[in-house]
């Protein structure tokens, strides 16, 4: 079962292209090697930081082989975003990830149109009923639907959800459901990854973690070992390069930085995403260059 993987750090992967746009599944490969020598728990292809709305689901295909060629004969959970506001369509994106060989699917909450909860209820039923462990990704602030505990909890009450990506902000999620579910509780916003651990959850899915990634999983490590003013130490280190990641449109900060370290051969991203600014790009490197 899935929902017993769901825990550490688990990196929605970026997508990496070339300066002409096209897919790059060479730095793609290489980026998942690198993301499980430094003991990532786990990848997402085509999350919000492998920027879904422009990937095609031929590009998904792609970019799952690629992902399975680097991770071999390891036991390494790769899950596929196949969130859609179209139940139709999320059910037939679900059943591709599942023909793909994942281990899971990532499905956002029904953006834009606001269905009813009963809607909501019906989309994960749907979705799950495909036969593939769901994670359901509640983010309000990119959805313009907001749950409450005690609806997420009855989301994962549905057989075939292994668990929740909550990124509401806080930590008042992860108190009211820690304890009253079986169900992995993984934290989706990335300043909040020790108090969510404080506050019952399992791990997270954290675009940061492209970056540095051996460093989250140290927080995690720690964390686990009990040695929590260590973890939290360790996180705090890791503050200032989340703010900075976030300071323009998630993934171009984190390309920019994945492309200065050589592990992307270009930080292009598909509009309606634009590079980061002048001004980021130097407090990046100041940043970067502080660190060697
Ligand atoms: O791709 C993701 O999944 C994530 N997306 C969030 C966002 O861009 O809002 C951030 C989080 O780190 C993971």
């Amino acid at each position: 079962m899935l929902t017993e993987q769901l825990k550490g750090v688990i990196v929605p992967v970026v997508t990496p292209f070339t300066e002409e746009g096209e897919l790059d599944t060479g730095s793609f490969r290489h980026v998942v090697q690198t993301l499980m020598d430094q003991r990532a728990h786990g990848i997402v292809i085509n999350g919000t930081t492998g920027e879904c709305p422009t990937v095609r689901p031929e590009e998904v295909r792609l970019l799952m082989e690629a992902a399975l060629e680097a991770r071999g004969e390891r036991t390494f959970p790769i899950l596929i975003g196949t969130g859609s506001n179209d139940t139709a369509e999320a059910v037939s994106l679900t059943k591709q990830a599942q023909t793909l060989g994942a281990d899971g699917a990532l499905v956002v909450t029904p953006y834009y149109n606001r269905p009813s909860k009963q809607g909501v209820m019906e989309h994960y039923r749907r979705v799950a009923d495909v036969g593939l462990p769901v994670v359901a990704y509640h983010i309000p602030h990119r959805t313009g639907l907001e749950l409450t505990s005690g609806d997420i909890a009855a989301i994962l009450g549905i057989e075939g959800v292994a668990g929740i990506k909550e990124s509401t902000g806080g930590v008042r999620n992860f108190i009211e459901l820690s304890g009253h579910t079986d169900k992995a509780l993984l934290c989706g916003d990335d300043l909040y990854f020790f108090a969510a651990l404080c506050c019952g959850a399992s791990g997270a899915m954290m675009a940061s973690a492209n970056m540095y990634t051996g460093r989250f999983v140290e927080v995690y490590e720690q964390f686990s070992l009990g040695r929590w003013p260590e973890a939290r130490a360790r996180f705090e280190e890791l503050v200032p390069l989340i703010g900075l990641l976030f300071a323009e449109p998630n993934p171009s900060p984190v390309k920019w930085m994945m492309k200065q370290t050589g592990l992307l051969l270009s930080d292009r991203v598909r509009l309606p995403m634009t590079p980061v600014s002048e001004g980021l790009e130097r407090k990046l490197a100041e940043l970067l260059f502080c660190d060697r």
